[in-house]
């Protein structure tokens, strides 16, 4: 039988989002990376899978990549799933369980906000593979030795693994081509998100982000609030910053009791069905605005 989806985007992160509560069915790894195809599936950048939560939360957020692997954090889908239980419950505030912990998110005029949690900066939480004191500038390089393109990242778990290079052009930089070996170096033992980072002023970073098991995204915005925290922490940026990517902006804070806040659009795209046995799908009609 088939299965019902919805086709959503914070930043032009895109999902596909799945309700196992009205008889969706998470597919196999093989055909989630099918549906991800961009030529020939839906074509997205995470497929999310709704569920009932076992603790009581409004629901339990799954995260797929692309690449069929489950990850615990997903700061765009957050936005989205938050908007969907928002317009089920009638409320304005909604309880998302996550791999990650309980995420708490609230209506913010047009937009939605996000308590992304405290970010870790041991090296056993992010996780490395080796003992880091000092986690604001790893000794990570790439490029030749007397010379690095990229090198001593600032590294932060914010419910996800993260590496940010400060960078004063981020569209000099071919992340696309760096990407993928920095995000399987061996000093990530569960691989990481990529991210370049340019301080424009203190209010203000412009990022690019080579996302973990998706590759060159819109937008992050988990890579936004790594961003902010690491800029933050190694005195370059302010505690509450504008994170803008090639998809668009967000506004990012850390407050007083640590916690991250994450601010920012989502929007639905279509409905559709698909078969997940083979991973044949179709639209459904234009989601109402
Ligand atoms: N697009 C996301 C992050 C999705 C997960 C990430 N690729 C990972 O593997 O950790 C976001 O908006 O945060």
């Amino acid at each position: 039988m088939n299965t019902a989806f919805l086709k959503m985007n914070g930043l032009a992160n895109d999902f596909v989002v799945v309700d196992t509560r009205a008889g969706g069915v998470r597919p196999a790894p093989e055909i989630i990376r099918k549906l991800a195809d961009r030529k020939t599936g839906v074509g997205f950048d995470q497929f999310i899978t709704l569920e009932r939560s076992p603790s009581g939360a409004d629901i339990f957020m799954r995260i797929d990549n692309a690449d069929g692997g489950e990850v615990a954090a997903c700061g765009n889908a957050t936005r989205c799933i938050a908007s969907l239980v928002m317009a089920e419950t009638g409320k304005s505030h909604a309880s998302i369980e996550t791999r990650a912990g309980l995420l708490l998110a609230e209506t913010a005029g047009e937009a939605i906000s996000v308590d992304m949690g405290v970010p870790k900066f041991d090296w056993q939480s992010i996780p490395l593979a080796e003992e880091f004191h000092d986690t604001r500038a790893i000794e990570l390089q790439i490029g030749p030795v007397d010379a690095p393109v990229l090198h001593s990242p600032a590294v932060v778990n914010v419910g996800n693994p993260h590496a940010v290079f400060f960078v004063d052009d981020v569209d000099a930089h071919h992340i696309e081509r760096f990407g993928p070996l920095l995000e399987n170096h061996p000093i990530f033992p569960e691989r990481a998100n990529i991210t370049v980072a340019h301080v424009e002023t203190p209010n203000r970073i412009r990022i690019r982000t080579w996302e973990r098991g998706a590759g060159l995204t819109r937008a992050c915005g988990t890579g936004a609030c790594a961003t902010l925290v690491t800029a933050a922490r190694t005195g370059r940026s302010a505690r509450e910053a504008v994170i803008a990517m090639p998809g668009g902006e967000l506004t990012i804070r850390w407050d007083e009791r640590d916690h991250i806040w994450m601010t920012g659009p989502a929007e639905t795209e279509f409905a559709g069905t698909f078969d997940p046995e083979t991973g044949a799908w179709q639209r459904a009609e234009e989601a109402a605005e």
